[in-house]
């Protein structure tokens, strides 16, 4: 596994546990997803995998590197997307890309060129004259520019309007190699839908769920019905009808998967890893 995380426990000072015993292993080429409730601990964990902050116990990998070491190889080859990046307000996009771009051997001008034209931005204006959102849109452009092996995106959909957010999936989706591992952070489940094949929910200090998208619609069908369904794993009152998750039938056609029925199940405590686990075995036996 290119990303592994070990019994990992971890708490602010004088703070409550954040993270109990969480493990959390990404195969290479991955684009995750990392869901959870506001406050659960999200960006803390891009933080320690990026060796901003250090585990209490436990150990990080990303590929053969220890974050916490923040060696200069290591720093290289990741990029990490903030929330809140501080920024030089007086610097335009352009200048800001020839002293940003310096530190990650893989940059590329030319695509940051394209991608910051996808989103209708031009270099000579000055940062401190963007919109959030706006703002927000050029770092994603430099980060998927840097062609870094591990990129790290912290809620990046937060501020983009509703158009900004399917050109976000559509650049996304054409600026990455089967080397590179996306990590994105979200509690806007639908924001990530049709872009991520793996998705990881992180609650009560745990990685409760972690799955490939395409096993589950393998393995479970995301539906609605107007009566409630027999035999659901999980189902939720929508409307006059229900949404629900059930096991996938032999030869049943698939359905997408849906994110927030995923979670919200995952929440609710229908759904875990001996779910998927179960639904496993019995198509075994
Ligand atoms: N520097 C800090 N010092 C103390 N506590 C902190 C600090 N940063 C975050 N916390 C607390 O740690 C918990 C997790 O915060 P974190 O920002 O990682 O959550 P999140 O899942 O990213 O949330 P959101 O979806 O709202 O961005 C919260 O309870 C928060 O109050």
């Amino acid at each position: 596994m290119i990303v592994s995380v070990k019994d990992l426990n971890f708490s602010y000072p004088k703070r409550p546990q954040l993270f109990d015993g969480l493990h959390w292993y990404i195969p290479e080429g991955s684009v995750v997803g990392l869901l959870g409730k506001n406050g659960t601990g999200k960006s803390t964990l891009l933080h320690l995998l990026s060796g901003l902050l250090f585990p209490k116990s436990g150990t990080i990998t990303l590929a053969s590197h220890i974050p916490r070491e923040r060696k200069p190889s290591f720093l290289a080859e990741v990029f990490f997307l903030a929330d809140d990046i501080a920024y030089p307000g007086n610097m335009s996009i352009g200048a800001y890309e020839k002293i940003m771009g310096a530190f990650y051997p893989e940059f590329d001008s030319s695509q940051f060129d394209q991608i910051l034209a996808d989103f209708g931005l031009e270099k000579k204006v000055k940062l401190k004259e963007l919109s959030l959102g706006e703002r927000k849109k050029v770092f994603l452009s430099f980060g998927l520019s840097t062609n870094c092996r591990f990129l790290l995106f912290d809620e990046p959909t937060n501020g983009l309007d509703i158009p900004s957010k399917s050109i976000f999936r559509k650049v996304v989706a054409g600026n990455l190699t089967d080397e590179q591992t996306l990590i994105i952070s979200t509690h806007l489940v639908a924001d990530v839908e049709n872009l991520i094949d793996r998705v990881a929910i992180l609650n009560n200090g745990k990685i409760q769920l972690d799955a490939d998208v395409l096993e589950l619609s393998d393995r479970w069908v995301f539906g609605t019905s107007s009566n409630l369904p027999d035999e659901a794993l999980h189902t939720e009152k929508v409307g006059t009808g229900y949404q629900f998750i059930r096991s996938r039938k032999h030869q049943e056609p698939q359905t997408p998967v849906s994110l927030e029925l995923l979670f919200n199940a995952v929440l609710h405590n229908s759904i875990n890893e001996n779910s998927i686990l179960q639904t496993q075995n019995s198509e075994v036996l």
